[in-house]
């Protein structure tokens, strides 16, 4: 079955929630089927590092970013958080990102209870992506000073908000974190988009990083899982975390199988999801709809505020034409179909013209993901159709 035939037999060709949604894909499942039905899926406990497809990850990952060892994760949130965790040593100390970060906003404050950091959030000059000048103006030297949390961590993110941040940037800052002995994470759940977009190897990225957090179940299509790198002391410590929050997974084999399986067959797939954001980030420009970041890779930033357009009309007038939203972020993927692209560009089209007719000029909380409300409304809503 070619990629274009799966993504139409798929309930998320549609779905342009997130990357996260993206499913298996008919090859994915084939392999690990063929593999049970011969008998030959070799499975073993994972936590005493016996389970050979997740050392087949591991290795894999550890040489593809140039890392000396790797630590498969159930999620990105627990990669990153034990990571971090095991980067930091002495409180007070504090962790420097951008404003936007999935690690401050999104990760249930796992860095107050974890890691006991304070998060200092910059917005970046440019408002696209953090330089230089961004961290030199705004981290706490470890220089005596008993009033600051000193930054022990830098963590940036590429892509953030599917924006890439250059690699001349990253290398500038990674060389003045060094000569601050301040570690450098990267949060690289969408690295690859960037790798993919840019041509830069992952080992090019990851060079100028102490430990690198890189999901495999968002525009790859792994089921689960993200794989932590750096070096094997690091990766040991951060095992240790992993297990202490319970991340220990025994017979992984399964999981970790299709994961190897997804890099090999839809790691150049990842370009068929940048196109169609590319397309629809014309599209806006065409008719006005301004969005909030440029459109590097796979997402698309409506950007509801200079819109006028209220979160929750965007989403019912995605329902209106079959499209599945959750607020401005857009987000493309290997698996939508192209009929769902067009369909998505009719209702931001028809919610830019009701928004001109009937401006949406209240307050609204930006820093969310999504409107819990108008998810919860949905899927009351789904589940009374189906009653
Ligand atoms: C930038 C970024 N980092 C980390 C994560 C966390 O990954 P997970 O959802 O697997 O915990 C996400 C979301 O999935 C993300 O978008
Ligand atoms: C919601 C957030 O955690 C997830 N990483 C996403 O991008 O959809």
């Amino acid at each position: 079955m070619t990629i274009l035939e799966d993504r139409e037999r798929l309930p998320i060709h549609n779905d342009f929630r997130s990357d996260t949604f993206t499913l298996p894909t008919q090859h994915m499942n084939e392999v690990v089927l063929e593999k049970l039905s011969q008998g030959t899926l070799l499975l073993g406990d994972s936590v005493y590092k016996e389970d050979p497809y997740t050392l087949e990850l591991e290795l894999k990952m550890a040489e593809l970013t140039g890392k000396e060892a790797a630590l498969f994760c159930v999620s990105g949130t627990m990669s990153n958080q034990i990571g971090l965790r095991a980067a930091l040593q002495q409180p007070p100390y504090s962790i420097l990102c951008d404003h936007r970060a999935h690690i401050f906003l999104h990760e249930a404050g796992g860095t107050a209870t974890l890691s006991q950091a304070m998060v200092h959030p910059v917005t970046p000059e440019n408002g696209d992506y953090l330089t230089l000048d961004d961290i030199v103006e705004n981290f706490t030297p470890d220089d005596g000073d008993i009033h600051g949390a000193p930054t022990k961590v830098i963590s940036m993110e590429n892509t953030l908000h599917g924006v890439l941040t250059p690699i001349e940037e990253i290398r500038k800052i990674s060389e003045f974190a060094r000569s601050q002995g301040i570690w450098m994470h990267l949060d690289g759940a969408r690295l690859i988009n960037a790798s993919v977009a840019t041509g830069v190897s992952l080992k090019e990225y990851c060079q100028y990083f102490d430990s690198v957090s890189i999901c495999l179940s968002k525009s790859l299509g792994a089921p689960i899982g993200s794989v932590l790198v750096g070096e094997r002391k690091f990766i040991e410590k951060s095992n240790h975390f992993k297990k202490q929050a319970g991340g220990g997974i025994r017979q992984a084999g399964m999981m970790t199988l299709m994961a190897l399986t997804a890099l090999e067959d839809n790691w150049d797939h990842i370009s068929i999801a940048h196109e169609f954001a590319k397309d629809v980030g014309e599209f806006c420009k065409k008719h006005d709809i301004v969005v909030e970041s440029p459109v590097d890779t796979n997402f698309v930033f409506i950007d509801l505020k200079k819109n006028k357009i209220n979160d929750a009309a965007l989403v019912k007038f995605g329902e209106k034409h079959d499209v599945k939203l959750m607020g401005g972020r857009i987000a493309f993927h290997f698996q939508l179909s192209e009929e769902s692209v067009e369909n998505l560009k009719a209702a931001l089209y028809d919610c830019k013209q009701d928004a001109l007719k009937n401006p949406f000029e209240g307050r609204r909380c930006n820093k969310q993901m999504y409107n819990v409300d108008v998810i919860r409304n949905l899927q009351e809503l789904s589940v009374a159709s189906k009653n």
